[in-house]
């Protein structure tokens, strides 16, 4: 099996700024939470693997294609799904036209096209918002719309870059098992400040802060760094927190 995601000594600047600075990765299918401090480059790096920014230096691939010289960007995208932070729309589009726009910007053949686009909403649990407008959609709706647009392709890698936000507890526990789902034939990437949403749904935790990762390894791990003077209300939590605390004074020593 391919591996969907390679880096190695991967930068990415943002401006000036090394935003990520030396990651080494190697990811393939299941789901993958990306966690870290606000500033740790979570956002750069799923941009960097969206295609969205080069890289500055280190070596990429994706989807077994190199990012450096001249990548088949084309390959890449029709095989991509990505939900940024914050994504455009056309307001007065329907949430089917919006879902089915974004299926041709993917290429997804047109016969498929409109099946592609029940499937998605049906999955997110949209299709009778299918003819609203997208200006009409609540906040947790539109992030569902985003959802539906990132998967409505299949990809084979799906960047999600903090899916929750604004989703109520039932959506949540939907969206878990949705993720549990996808991950089981495509590698999905989901950055996150919902620690449980990991414990969760995700197979792997990868942990960043100051464009490094400090940990990449099985949720039960990180649950079994912590202990009863981390911070934290969860076995997760706390190990989160050992985990970082740990990282930050060897660097500190190191210095
Ligand atoms: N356009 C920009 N110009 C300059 N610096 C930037 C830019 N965007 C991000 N940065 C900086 O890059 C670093 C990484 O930012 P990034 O948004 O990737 O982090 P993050 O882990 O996603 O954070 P958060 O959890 O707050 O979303 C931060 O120090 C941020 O200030």
């Amino acid at each position: 099996m391919t591996t969907t995601v390679q880096a190695e000594g991967l930068r990415v600047r943002t401006g000036r700024h090394l935003a990520v600075d030396g990651v080494d990765l190697s990811l393939s299918a299941g789901v993958h939470g990306l966690l870290g401090p606000n500033g740790a480059g979570k956002t750069t790096l799923i941009r960097a693997l969206a295609t969205v920014l080069r890289p500055y230096d280190g070596r990429l691939r994706l989807l077994g294609q190199p990012m450096d010289a001249r990548p088949d960007l084309r390959e890449v995208r029709r095989a991509l799904g990505y939900l940024p932070q914050e994504f455009g729309y056309y307001p007065r589009f329907t949430v089917s036209e919006f879902v089915e726009y974004m299926a041709w910007l993917k290429e997804v053949p047109g016969p498929r096209r409109r099946r592609a686009v029940r499937h998605a909403l049906d999955r997110v649990g949209l299709a009778d918002r299918a003819g609203s407008r997208m200006k009409a959609l609540s906040g947790g709706m539109l992030r569902r719309a985003g959802i539906a647009q990132a998967i409505v392709n299949e990809p084979r890698l799906l960047l999600l870059d903090e899916p929750t936000v604004g989703l109520d507890p039932k959506q949540r526990l939907d969206f878990r098992a949705l993720l549990r789902e996808l991950g089981e034939r495509s590698c999905v990437i989901v950055s996150t400040h919902l620690v449980e949403d990991v414990a969760a749904a995700c197979s792997s935790v990868v942990l960043a802060d100051a464009g490094r990762i400090v940990f990449h390894g099985v949720p039960d791990d990180v649950a079994a760094a912590g202990g009863p003077a981390d911070a934290g209300d969860s076995p997760i939590e706390r190990g989160y927190s050992a985990l970082l605390e740990r990282h930050r004074a060897a660097s500190a020593v190191a210095r």
